[in-house]
């Protein structure tokens, strides 16, 4: 149970009460009363691992009851986000509010994706749950140190279809105008619905960033309508309660552009939106989360239809060769059909990857490994994205083994007479490369260990 949010809290928080008690009126003690208490926990599966569910401490998950792979958690008694299971990539850990976003976003399997505000990733791991090998997301964040958090947690998933940027979402404009069939705006705001769980939310709100958050999330509306499809679909959330940086903001893209808001299903505790019955507000003292705000918007217009230039394959025989022996020795699977090289780092990219020019790009598809002379180090990300039949070599050992503390912490195992390369697993689950000789080398990435 926490303090009283407004003990010790400055003129700002009087002045979050203020509004609060204008917006909730009666309801106003509830909300109040829910922010004394602590905020809950929960996760998703990445549900291309499979029976992933059976990994979880059964004892202390409940069903989130409208995310079809969510859970609840325990946290006093379950570290999740601790286990070995979380450095494979079994599931992602975000808040059981903003699930919902991705999660009442209808993507369908060939969809091409921007989640254009991405960082560090809960929504653009839950879209990939979604997307098939057609599709394509792209996860942007404006912040180069946000963007590369989000570029490890695509790698933790092992997400195929991800080309991770970061850039100013506007850039996009001329290379893809028309592009997405869906947009996932996830705007930054003031952050008034994580006051249970960030006290830096409260330190430094203010009117004055209510409103200058209202500013920014204008301008993304702005690009976001020039790179949808027509037909396409934005989803625009925050998690904040203003109504300036929600409800304003849907009607300000209604008055703006040829747009219509779609109505989102509400179910248990989700509350509509002020004036906006199609919108949905969530509030910790009806729904079992924090705060958050979405809302489904439709591009109605027809417009001229674009050219996009794609990416090419491009990879040097030599490096092609490397690669080829290295799948050939060590895996059961074949060598990717499009590659692409970059100083030596190579990727497996899609046929559908547009070429995005100029624009910073920190993964593009999936990150095979490294040429070094003449051998190849394979990646994290590679042996995420196998399973345990695809390795010809590896070695399984339970979570709670002395083997995978070692492992990751660093250390080399000793050698059981193998040769070569092959798979750590946990429970069956890869978790890394190995490299054998007369010891079990440890290829664990250096900034992941423990
Ligand atoms: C609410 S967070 C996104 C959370 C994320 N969608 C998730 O589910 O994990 C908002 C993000 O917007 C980014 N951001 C701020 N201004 C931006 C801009 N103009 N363009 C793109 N991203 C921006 C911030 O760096 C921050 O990471």
């Amino acid at each position: 149970m926490k303090e009283n949010m407004y003990n010790d809290d400055g003129d700002n928080m009087r002045e979050f009460q203020e509004r609060m008690q204008m917006l909730l009126k009666d309801d106003y003690e509830n909300f109040a009363e829910a922010l004394k208490k602590d905020d809950v926990k929960a996760l998703y599966l990445n549900l291309r691992k499979e029976n992933a569910k059976n990994i979880l401490n059964q004892q202390f998950i409940t069903k989130h009851p409208y995310v079809s792979a969510g859970y609840y958690y325990d946290e006093k008694h379950y570290h999740p986000g601790r286990s070995p299971y979380f450095l494979a990539g079994l599931y992602y850990i975000q808040e059981p509010s903003a699930m919902l976003v991705a999660e009442k976003l209808p993507i369908e399997e060939n969809d091409y994706v921007l989640d254009m505000c991405a960082a560090p990733g809960g929504k653009s791991c839950m879209v990939a749950n979604k997307l098939g090998k057609q599709g394509l997301l792209i996860a942007n964040d404006i912040n180069l140190s946000r963007a590369k958090v989000l570029s490890e947690n695509i790698e933790r998933f092992a997400i195929e279809q991800a080309i991770v940027t970061s850039t100013d979402p506007k850039r996009f404009e001329k290379i893809l105008p028309g592009f997405f069939d869906k947009i996932i705006l996830d705007a930054p705001c003031s952050g008034e619905g994580m006051f249970r769980s960030k006290d830096l939310a409260k330190e430094t709100w203010s009117l004055e960033k209510v409103k200058e958050c209202a500013l920014i999330q204008k301008r993304l509306i702005d690009t976001a309508y020039k790179l949808l499809k027509p037909g396409g679909l934005l989803m625009y959330s925050t998690c904040t309660y203003s109504i300036e940086e929600n409800e304003d903001n849907v009607r300000y893209a209604l008055e703006h552009y040829p747009m219509e808001l779609m109505p989102l299903d509400h179910q248990g505790g989700m509350s509509e939106g002020v004036d906006m019955p199609e919108a949905i507000r969530c509030y910790p003292h009806r729904y079992q989360g924090e705060g958050q705000f979405m809302a489904l918007l439709k591009k109605c217009d027809d417009e001229d239809k674009h050219k996009y230039k794609l990416i090419k394959p491009k990879i040097s025989h030599e490096a092609l060769n490397i690669v080829t022996k290295f799948y050939q020795d060590n895996l059961n699977v074949n060598v990717p059909d499009h590659l692409y090289e970059n100083n030596g780092h190579i990727y497996k990219i899609m046929p559908q990857f547009p070429d995005l020019g100029k624009i910073q790009i920190l993964r593009r598809g999936l990150y095979l490994g490294e040429v070094r002379k003449n051998y190849f180090i394979p990646s994290y990300s590679l042996a995420l994205s196998l399973k345990k039949e695809d390795f010809k070599h590896y070695y399984d050992f339970p979570n709670d083994s002395e083997e995978i503390k070692k492992w990751i912490h660093g250390e080399a195992l000793p050698a059981c007479n193998g040769k070569g390369f092959g798979g750590i697993l946990v429970d069956g689950y890869p978790l890394s490369f190995y490299k054998e000789s007369n010891a079990i080398k440890n290829l664990f990435p250096k900034g992941l260990r423990r």
